[in-house]
This record gives structure tokens, C-alpha cells and sequence, in this order.
């Protein structure tokens, strides 16, 4: 299958010099949700806009449904709705209006019926005749999404879609998300909220720098990359961990109640076996084990890091 997105070794030098895409390859498969996960200044924004055709790419080149996004940028553009980070609306505009003026600037001819599906797709159908400032943020966030796919595009690029939102209405915008996904149309949202990413996304690009370090489906890095930790409770208080057991990077909790040992989920061998038999060897009485997934936030800080280290070394 073609990749609906394809960027390859897409550069930004920024007047003044500074690099914020050096060389960035990715390509996104139709009808998927791909997360640009990535911290402040990591380039994300650059990507999006380079694509959109807001940003001018020094080097390498980008095409979106097979039209590359500078020297086919109208017909690549056609095929894009962009939702930006800020919300700029006109506040004494109508909901219905400024929804149906973003498809003219499209060229494209009126279709109230069009406009009706997608707002009630995003639970604003009741609202079309309020005025944009009688709106919650939450609701001026769809609208913003409504002129983005007013003019029909394949592809979805959100921009932190849930920036300064709160934790329920983060869910909400997920729905909607996995909403528009059912639809047909690909998306592509950059987020600094490994939450959002694993919540959300097929895929993850993981940014820093304007370099990508890693494209891998969630799931997988998950499984990958994932450690987790064997948490035994003990029925007898420990003062130190036995000699027999030292060889397991065990860690004593304080109180000397518990083992914690932490191992590869993805790995061959995980050594929880021969560990419990040595506890058992050692006479020991276990009261209780659970075993603790990480999460893509340690992974993810662990990357970053990673990267910091190397820089340094
Ligand atoms: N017009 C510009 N001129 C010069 N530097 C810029 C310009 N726009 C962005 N930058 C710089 O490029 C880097 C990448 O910015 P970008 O907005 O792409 O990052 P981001 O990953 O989207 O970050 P955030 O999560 O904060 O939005 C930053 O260091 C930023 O200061």
C-alpha cells in the first residue's frame, strides 16, 4: 500500500540558522492514527506546518496523497485539513457560518447537508446558530476541527489537540478522534502527553530535536520497550536480601516488607522462575506477587534521555 504521507529526509533551517527538521523520513498509511510525540521545540509544529504548505522545507520533499506539498501544493493542500494549536476564531461569528466560509475558501460549492453530518459528528449540530464566544473551549476546539473537514480532506493533522484541556474533555476529543478515524480519514496529531499518544494512536513517532527516534505501532513499543517489575510481599520482615538472592538486582522496600525485581516483558528469559524457586530455597513465605507494566511515559523519558547522554558523552 502507498503511504498517503510521504516525507522523505524533509529539512527546516530557519532564518537565523537554526535547524528545527534535520532530515526527517516518516510515511503514514492510509486510515491510520500516527502520534508526533515529542517535548516543547521538539520540531513537531515545523513538520506540520512544512506540510501544510505554512512552512518552506529547506531540503528533502513531502508529497500527501501523491502531490508534493510545494510544487503540487494546491492539490496537496486540498486533500489536508490542518487544526491548529491556537484557537483563532471570530468571536461574534456564528458557528454555522464560519464552518461553511472555511469550505468556500476551498473552492468548493455550498453543502449544507455536508455541514450538517459533520457537526452533528462533533455534537455541535445544537450549537450552529450560538455565537462563537458563547462557547466553552471545548466546543470552539470542535468547531475548529469542523472547518478543518469542511472542505472533505483525507488527512487530519491536530495540532495538540488537547493542549490545556482538562482530563475529561481530553477523553471527549478522543472519541471524537477515534470518531473521525471510523469516517475514513487519516490523523495525524502531535501531543507532548504520552497518555494521548498511547491512548489514541496505531503508531508513534517519537521527535526530539527535529530528528525522528524511533516509528513503531504502540502496542509493539510497548511490548518492546516495556519493562516490568515482579513486586513480592513477604510474610517476615527482611533486614538485608540474602547472598543467594544477590545476584538478582532485587531492590528492599524501606520497611523490609517486600522484593521488587524488574525484568524485560518482552524478554526471552525473564528470570522470574529461577527467582522464585531461590526465594523458596531460601525458606522464605511469600503473601503476595504483582507484576507492574511501565508505562510509555518512563519509556519515553528514558529515549529522551538517551539522546541527552549521548549528546553529552
Ligand atoms: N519562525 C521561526 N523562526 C525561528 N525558529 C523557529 C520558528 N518557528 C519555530 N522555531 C524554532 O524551531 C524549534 C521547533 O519548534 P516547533 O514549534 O516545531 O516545535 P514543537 O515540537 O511543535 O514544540 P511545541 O510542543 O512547543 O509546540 C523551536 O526551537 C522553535 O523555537
Amino acid at each position: 500500500m502507498t503511504a498517503i504521507v510521504d516525507v522523505q529526509n524533509m529539512g527546516k533551517v530557519y532564518d537565523g540558522g537554526f535547524t528545527a527538521l534535520g532530515g526527517v523520513s516518516l510515511q503514514i498509511e492510509e486510515g491510520e492514527i500516527i502520534a508526533l510525540l515529542g517535548p516543547n521545540g521538539a520540531g513537531k509544529t515545523t513538520l506540520i506546518s512544512a506540510l501544510c504548505g505554512i512552512v518552506t522545507p529547506t531540503s528533502g520533499r513531502a508529497t500527501v496523497g501523491g502531490h508534493d506539498v510545494v510544487t503540487g501544493y494546491r492539490k496537496a493542500r486540498a486533500m489536508i485539513g490542518l487544526v491548529p494549536q491556537e484557537i483563532a476564531l471570530e468571536p461574534f461569528e456564528k458557528v454555522i457560518n464560519t464552518v461553511r466560509f472555511s469550505r468556500g475558501l476551498f473552492g468548493k460549492r455550498r453543502d449544507d447537508k455536508l455541514l450538517e453530518k459533520i457537526l452533528r459528528q462533533l455534537s455541535l449540530w445544537d450549537k450552529r446558530n450560538a455565537r462563537i464566544r458563547e462557547l466553552s473551549g471545548g466546543m470552539k476546539r470542535r468547531v475548529l476541527i469542523a472547518k478543518a473537514l469542511c472542505h472533505e480532506p483525507r488527512v487530519l493533522f491536530l495540532d495538540e489537540p488537547t493542549a490545556g484541556v482538562d482530563v475529561e474533555l481530553r477523553r471527549d476529543m478522543w472519541q471524537v478522534v477515534e470518531d473521525l478515524r471510523k469516517s475514513g480519514v487519516t490523523i495525524i496529531l502531535t501531543t507532548h502527553y504520552i497518555e494521548e499518544a498511547e491512548a489514541i494512536a496505531d503508531r508513534i513517532a517519537v521527535i526530539n530535536k527535529g530528528q525522528i527516534l524511533l516509528v513503531e505501532p504502540t502496542a509493539d513499543l510497548m511490548a518492546r520497550m516495556g519493562q516490568k517489575t515482579l513486586r513480592i510481599d513477604l510474610m517476615e520482615r527482611l533486614e538485608t536480601i540474602p547472598k543467594a538472592l544477590a545476584d538478582y538486582d532485587l531492590a528492599l522496600a524501606v520497611d523490609g516488607m517486600s522484593l521488587s525485581y524488574t525484568y524485560e516483558a518482552g524478554g526471552e528469559r525473564t528470570g522470574i522462575t529461577r527467582l522464585l524457586q531461590a526465594i523458596a530455597a531460601e525458606g522464605m513465605a511469600l503473601r503476595d506477587i504483582q507484576t507492574n507494566q511501565s508505562s510509555l511515559e518512563e519509556i519515553f523519558v528514558g529515549l529522551i534521555q538517551d539522546e541527552t547522554t549521548e549528546d553529552a558523552a
